[in-house]
């Protein structure tokens, strides 16, 4: 077992350990914001046959090659085509075939006028000056071609892609399936927020903020609830989260307490243990453990260091799970706007905001620091990245940080 590794350690050993899962086939009503887990080519043109983009007329242009208002063409027209109808006849020259607006064009037809522009009598038609011949129809395949591809495999489905998909005639959507994240937290001090607050009790928030980023990920969450600081009760919860997910997450329990029990629970269930302990701050005592290839991961209870710890090593593992090609998060430098006055022995992660001044990248802390503290997670959308060793930073200078790019 590994102990005090750096960050990127961390990361890339969890994210060599993760595949996505499975494939399925969701709805079209449930395809926003899933990840293709195919290409997709379309079998059909869209649209599938020339149609008419206006109410109007069927002819042809050489019937009008010496139209005036004084010497009209003299047409006559022989059927009328609904949207969603073919026509039974074909125009020959002389005739004409009223269609509506998605019409199919009618065979021997190639142009088509509309209705404001002729004058009708009866089954006459008079049109007044020439036309173009192919002007007013819509082609087959203008919009898609038959064979075309449409979407690549990883590709996100926004709401044009499904409208696109739909009108192509797919029904059922191939996409990566849901990671199942397990999400148990432990401690005995630790109630739901449903219960009445007692004294030494707090309420669980761990569980449910790392439920609602599972959630914002794309993966289901499985909330496992609250478990005692007890060895066997922790090792029956862990055992029944892994039955029940593809990824287990505990918070709580993982530091050098007495009660700190995850880390001995784990080994009881028989995982391997990967790591334990990471070189940062907050979160530092995370665990990484490995059971029948699934991955179970200790963050610390501390809300704002869970969250942290998850962002930077548990939610790039669930984004390659949902199919994600990288789920690394970037990183980029800005200038801090505020002093912080803290020397940093460990390698510290500071909660902080973008903002672009005159086209300038700032970055403004959110807050109050401390592990402990989740209000500051609220307006964090970067998190500032100081090394080992700084000394308390000043306004003004550059920083590199990582974007995290909640909200
Ligand atoms: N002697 C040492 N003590 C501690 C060390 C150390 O190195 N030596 N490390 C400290 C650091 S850093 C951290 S981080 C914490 C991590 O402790 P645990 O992961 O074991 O977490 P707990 O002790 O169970 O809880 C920490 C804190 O968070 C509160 N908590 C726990 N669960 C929840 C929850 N679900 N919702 C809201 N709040 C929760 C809990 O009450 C504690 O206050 O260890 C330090 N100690
Ligand atoms: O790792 Mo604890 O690092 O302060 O939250």
């Amino acid at each position: 077992m590994k102990t005090g590794i750096p960050l990127e350690e961390a990361q890339t050993t969890l994210l060599e350990l993760v595949r996505p899962v499975k494939e399925c086939h969701v709805s079209l009503a449930e395809a926003v914001g899933r990840l293709l887990s195919q290409d997709i080519r379309t079998a059909i043109n869209l649209p599938p046959f020339d149609k008419s983009p206006l109410d109007g007329y069927a002819l042809q242009a050489g019937d009008t090659e010496t139209a005036s208002s004084e010497n009209p063409a003299i047409l006559q027209v022989i059927e009328e085509v609904r949207a969603g109808f073919v026509p039974e006849k074909q125009v020959t020259p002389g005739t004409a075939i009223k269609v509506m607006t998605g019409a199919p064009l009618p065979a021997g037809a190639d142009v088509i006028i509309k209705f404001e522009d002729v004058a009708r009598t009866g089954n006459q038609l008079k049109v007044m000056y020439p036309l173009q011949a192919g002007s007013n129809i819509i082609r087959a395949g203008e919009d898609v071609r038959q064979g075309e591809l449409i979407a690549a495999k990883g590709t996100v489905l926004t709401p044009p892609l499904v409208g696109l998909l739909a009108g192509i005639g797919v029904a059922a959507v191939p996409v990566f399936s849901k990671a199942k994240v397990a999400i148990l937290s432990t401690g005995d001090e630790v109630i739901d927020p449903s219960e009445k607050l007692r004294p030494g009790k707090i309420y669980n928030s761990n569980l449910h903020s790392l439920g609602a980023c599972c959630s914002q990920l794309g993966a289901a969450p499985v909330m496992m609830g609250v478990v005692p600081d007890e060895q066997a009760a922790i090792v029956e919860h862990i055992s029944r989260a892994l039955a029940l997910s593809d990824l287990v997450i505990t918070t709580g329990g993982v530091s050098v307490g007495d009660y700190d029990i995850v880390p001995a629970a784990l080994k009881q269930i028989g995982a391997e243990i990967i790591f334990w302990k990471v070189d940062m701050k907050p979160g530092s005592p995370i665990i990484a453990a490995q059971y029948n290839n699934k991955l179970i991961i200790g963050l610390s209870g501390n809300p704002a260091a869970a969250f942290i710890t998850f962002d930077l090593i548990v939610a790039p593992l669930i984004k390659r799970m949902l199919g994600f090609e990288s789920g690394l998060p970037p990183k980029i430098s800005a200038i801090l706007k505020d002093n912080f006055n803290k020397s940093s022995q460990q390698r510290r992660f500071l909660r902080a905001k973008v903002e672009i001044i005159n086209n300038i990248r700032y970055a403004k802390l959110t807050g109050e620091q401390s592990n402990g503290v989740l209000k500051s997670m609220i307006d964090c959308n970067i998190l500032i990245d100081v090394p080992a060793g700084n000394g308390p930073l000043v306004a003004g200078q550059e920083v590199s940080a990582v974007v995290i790019g909640r909200q």
